[in-house]
């Protein structure tokens, strides 16, 4: 079948209003397509209404304040009718067993149903298991009395934004469509057509599944390998950022960075979805999830370490989010290093204002409200740096000890005193 004898895309229900699914309704929104963005967190449906979302992305955060897409966008607790349905709710893992919990994708696919017409297309954008779609989603559907490929089309389209980034990429990172069928995956790209900037290809729904899951698999198990060189590093002492950056130069060698830890929604996540599906083959991923799981740990080590003089000292930590300039903390690695040092029995006082908004007005404030007698900087926001920056010579006369993730080498706290 040509494209243009698909059945248009006017009317789109995205299931699951947070990260991933909030920054597509918007953008639907703003191209003119009807959206209804169902979630059951109450405060976010109210809030999207209200327009008093505040996103940490300039550009999304207009398309929030768009009359546009307040026209355009209606946020509800249950699901509507639509030409299509998009699925955008989490897929956390079970810590205790490493597996993955479906329970969201479930009960998202089971809300879709009773509205669900002859001719309606679900596009699953969820990061999922090799053969959710096959074995969970497709038996949903067609318990419910639709025979999927005929009258129901199915695609899986998972999304790949970097948190941080969301506007640009959402526009222009190519897109992999895997489909039940041919028209199904042709269909699933109208949805993304008035926006996207970047190419599409298609494949087949297990296909799909197992890309994403490769993509950041590929990521964690490189800064693994990272995290592994610095680890080597540390009995010669020397910078191994500085080495890194040397065979770098290699025309086929790029290490990625050292750090405190792998955190986020997704690297931390879905290799283990990998392992849950193939236990033998997956022991190189695993090894480098268990590395990086780890770093948290040795940074710790390496505070510790630099503190050894100090009596009881006060370490004032700074920055508790999975990376710099953004405020989730979902699997921070700052806050395992915070958690690691507390169990340690140190006196450690906690603050990100990414996080906690004006918890402090400027950082000599808080310096001098909790007279430290260590300043840990764990994440690298761009602020807390320029901050810090200033501040040295001041925190050096008052011999306060500043400890910075930043430095040379990323595994070992920069000391000035
Ligand atoms: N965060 C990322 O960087 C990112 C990037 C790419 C892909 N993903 C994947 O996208 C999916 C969603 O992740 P996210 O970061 O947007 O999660 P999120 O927690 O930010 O948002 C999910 C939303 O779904 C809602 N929800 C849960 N169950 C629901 C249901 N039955 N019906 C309606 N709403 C429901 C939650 O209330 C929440 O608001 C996951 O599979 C994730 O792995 C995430
Ligand atoms: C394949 C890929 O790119 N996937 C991206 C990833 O997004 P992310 O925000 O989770 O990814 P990162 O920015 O890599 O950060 C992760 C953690 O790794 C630490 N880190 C990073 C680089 C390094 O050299 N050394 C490090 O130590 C960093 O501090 C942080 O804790 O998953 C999303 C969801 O699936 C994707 O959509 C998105 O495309």
């Amino acid at each position: 079948m040509a494209d243009d004898q698909l059945a248009a895309i006017d009317e789109v229900v995205v299931v699951g209003t947070g990260f991933v699914g909030l920054p597509l309704a918007l953008m639907l929104a703003e191209h003119g397509k009807q959206v209804v963005g169902v979630d059951i967190d109450e405060n976010l449906v109210d809030a999207i209404n209200d327009q008093t979302l505040h996103l940490d992305e300039e550009q999304l955060q207009t398309l929030v304040e768009s009359d546009r897409v307040n026209e355009h966008l209606e946020a509800s607790t249950t699901p509507r009718t639509g030409d299509a349905f998009v699925v955008s709710v989490p897929t956390p893992l079970d810590e205790q067993t490493k597996t993955p919990d479906l329970t969201y994708v479930v009960s998202a696919v089971e809300s879709i149903l009773p509205y669900l017409e002859a001719g309606d297309l679900i596009n699953i954008e969820s990061t999922i298991p090799p053969l959710t779609c096959e074995r969970t989603v497709i038996p949903l559907i067609e318990e419910a009395g639709f025979d999927v490929g005929e009258e129901i089309q199915l695609a899986h389209s998972p999304e790949r934004i970097l948190p941080g980034n969301v506007f640009e990429e959402i526009v222009h990172n190519d897109r992999i469509i895997g489909g039940v069928t041919e028209a199904s995956r042709r269909r699933a790209a109208k949805i993304y057509e008035p926006f996207l900037d970047a190419e599409t290809y298609y494949t087949d729904l297990l296909s799909a599944e197992l890309c994403k899951l490769m993509e950041n698999t590929f990521r964690d198990v490189n800064i693994a390998l990272a995290n592994e060189f610095a680890l080597v590093g540390e009995q010669f002492d020397v910078n191994m950022n500085e080495v890194i950056e040397l065979a770098n130069h290699h025309p086929r060698v790029d290490i990625l960075t050292p750090g405190i830890g792998v955190g986020g929604h997704c690297l931390p996540v879905d290799p283990w979805f990998l392992n849950d599906a193939n236990p033998e083959q997956t022991t190189l991923i695993t090894n480098a999830r268990r590395i990086n799981e780890r770093m948290p740990r040795v940074a710790a080590r390496k505070v510790r370490r630099a503190v050894a003089d100090l009596t009881d000292p006060h370490i004032l930590a700074l920055g508790l989010t999975y990376k710099p300039d953004t405020n989730d903390m979902r699997n921070s690695a700052a806050v395992a290093v915070a958690d690691d040092l507390d169990a340690d029995g140190y006196s450690v006082t906690r603050h990100d204002r990414y996080v906690d908004g004006d918890s402090y007005s400027t950082l000599s404030e808080l310096i001098e409200r909790e007279e430290p007698d260590v300043v840990l900087q764990l994440v690298p926001h761009t602020e807390t740096v320029a901050e810090l920056n200033r501040m040295y010579s001041d925190l050096r006369e008052d011999d306060v000890q500043i400890l910075q993730f930043t430095g040379e080498d990323p595994l070992d706290p920069t000391q000035h005193d």
